[in-house]
């Protein structure tokens, strides 16, 4: 049996939705062996309205975890999540670059869900610069689009299908940019660029706003499927099913927060 390895590079969500523990639940899912590189801890205040507090971790403890993984296992395929600082965007592409590594999924994660905000302002530009050129897939959502493309906020289907183009002349080879319930569209619509042509990547609108993690399962699907040798238009076709299910099936962990459901593509969707 050939045991299929990915990693993710990616920060610690301890609510268990998003961050590294989607991502390693997510290829766990998909028969894919997980392991993780943590860049940084998020924690939630139960008395302050789940405030999320940041808490960095230092470079070369991130540095070390990557050895472990890449050289002292091995990989077929890596994502990557929240990274926190340019420092460790530097990071990622350089092992990227030293290993060939040749599947890579970036997730451009700027901003926790509800907030506008950007996490840290000031990493966006070095995610552009450095390490989407290096992406197999980037899957930036609406507000990731438009900071990486450097246009106005989006709005449309067809701003979507133009920040698709400008990053995809960034150097990404595959660019997915995701619509779900915030574009105005009967489906929850995902933008494809490939470099030659525009797809749209339809599926059932679902009324919830339990979507906690939902960007960091979806990359972590299509990091799983590239690990397990999927083109990666295929791989990008399997995770938007899997996403779907696990939206469908989203629950309510606490008053405050749904994390999306990573078990119910096995037990609901693939019949
Ligand atoms: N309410 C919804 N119903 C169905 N699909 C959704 C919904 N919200 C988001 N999606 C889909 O989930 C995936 C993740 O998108 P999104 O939630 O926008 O990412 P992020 O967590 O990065 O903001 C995309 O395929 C998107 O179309
Ligand atoms: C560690 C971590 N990564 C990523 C995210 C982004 O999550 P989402 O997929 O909902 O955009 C969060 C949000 O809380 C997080 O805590």
């Amino acid at each position: 049996m050939t045991i299929y390895k990915a990693l993710t590079l990616a920060g610690s969500d301890s609510s268990g939705g998003a961050g590294l523990q989607a991502d390693i639940k997510t290829f766990q899912e998909r028969n894919v062996y997980g392991m993780s590189a943590i860049t940084t801890l998020v924690a939630m205040d139960p008395h302050n309205h789940w405030h999320h507090q940041v808490f960095p971790i230092d470079i070369d403890t991130i540095a070390a975890q990557l050895e472990t993984i890449v050289v002292g296992v091995g990989i077929q395929a890596m994502k990557t999540g929240m990274l926190g600082s340019t420092e460790i965007i530097e990071l990622a592409a350089k092992t990227i670059k030293k290993h060939n590594i040749d599947r890579v999924v970036v997730d451009p994660v700027m901003i926790c869900k509800g907030n506008d905000e950007a996490l840290h302002p000031e990493t966006n530009d070095a995610l552009r610069e450095i390490l989407v050129p290096l992406s197999t897939v980037v899957t930036p959502n609406l507000f990731e689009a438009a900071q990486l493309a450097k246009i106005p906020p989006i709005c449309t289907v067809e701003q979507m299908e133009e920040a698709a183009r400008k990053i995809h002349e960034l150097g990404a080879k595959y660019v997915l940019v995701k619509g779900g319930s915030k574009i105005q569209h009967e489906h929850a619509i995902d933008v494809l660029f490939d470099g030659e042509k525009i797809e749209h990547l339809e599926s059932d609108r679902i009324e919830t706003t339990y979507t906690h993690g939902a960007g960091c399962t979806y990359s972590a699907a299509i990091c799983a499927e590239l690990a397990k040798g999927a083109e990666p238009k295929e791989a990008i076709y399997t995770a938007k099913k899997f996403i779907t299910e696990a939206i469908r099936h989203s629950f309510p962990l606490n008053q405050y927060v749904g994390p999306t459901n990573h078990m119910a593509y096995r037990l609901h969707g693939e019949g």
